[in-house]
């Protein structure tokens, strides 16, 4: 939805942005790989310590590089193969990082168990819902869905629930309950986009393999 809806208005406000970095001589990819380490860095030095406010303004003003190496890249002409390869595999990178970041707070001084188990289930459903269309789409299929919760929309949840319950910190009371609330919704989300997903990539894979052996008895 967010990938849909949002992603025209990021392009207007980021090009100028994408343009000086050009200007600068700046590649793609260095945005790329700038990014995921700043992504990385956020999640992993504050997130364990429960710096939920500092983690998220750091991971905030690094994760929109992955939409302005793109838009470099198009402005370049120089959109590639190896480009995609890129952003699609550091953004599973960066995901890790931060739900990884999340669960080591709850399997440390966060000292929640079961919230340790929800984000470990909205690390591993990510991957596997992003993991679905990449490979849906390498088999040959479309994968004509998008599904309920995508990368955009486990990130925005996620980091605005973590950005407020950090202000817990600053002696906003009772704010810290928003982040298991957006966990739980995630988890629940992907899960639900997984789904709908599979039944999508079994549809079309049995509508072209009829195709294929009814292509071959005629
Ligand atoms: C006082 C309170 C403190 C608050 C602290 C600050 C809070 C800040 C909160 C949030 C900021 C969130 C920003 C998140 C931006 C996410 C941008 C982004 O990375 O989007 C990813 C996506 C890129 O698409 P790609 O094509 O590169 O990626 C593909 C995707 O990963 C596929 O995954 P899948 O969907 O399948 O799981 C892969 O399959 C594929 O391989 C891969 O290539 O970009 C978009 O989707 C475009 C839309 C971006 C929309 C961004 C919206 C940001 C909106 C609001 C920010 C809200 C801020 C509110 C703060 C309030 C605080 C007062
Ligand atoms: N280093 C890069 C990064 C991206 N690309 C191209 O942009 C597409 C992704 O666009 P986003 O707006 O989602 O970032 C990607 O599929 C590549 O075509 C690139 O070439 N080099
Ligand atoms: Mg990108
Ligand atoms: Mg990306």
């Amino acid at each position: 939805m967010l990938n849909k809806y949002a992603r025209a208005f990021f392009t207007r406000v980021l090009t100028p942005f994408a343009a000086l970095l050009i200007r600068l001589g700046v590649s793609p990819d260095a945005v790329t790989l700038i990014g995921t380490g700043g992504v990385m860095a956020g999640a992993l030095v504050f997130y364990p310590q429960g710096e939920f406010f500092w983690g998220t303004v750091t991971i905030t003003l690094f994760v929109f590089s992955d939409l302005v190496d793109g838009n470099m890249a198009r402005q370049l002409g120089r959109s590639s193969r190896w480009g995609a390869f890129l952003d699609s595999t550091l953004d599973r990178v960066a995901d890790a990082a931060i739900f990884g970041g999340l669960a080591l707070w709850y399997a440390g001084r966060g000292d929640s168990l079961t919230l340790c188990a929800v984000t470990i289930f909205c690390l591993a459903s990510g991957q596997v819902v992003s993991y679905t269309k990449a490979r849906g789409e390498a088999i040959g299929l479309p994968v004509n869905v998008n599904g309920l919760v995508e990368r955009a929309e486990r990130l925005v949840i996620s980091l605005v629930a973590c950005g407020f319950s950090g202000l817990h910190k600053f002696g906003v009371p009772g704010i810290q309950i928003l982040l298991p609330i957006a966990l739980w919704i995630v988890a629940v989300g992907s899960l639900v986009t997984m789904v709908q997903r599979v039944v999508t990539v079994r549809r079309e894979a049995a509508e072209a393999d009829a195709a294929a052996s009814g292509g071959g008895a005629g």
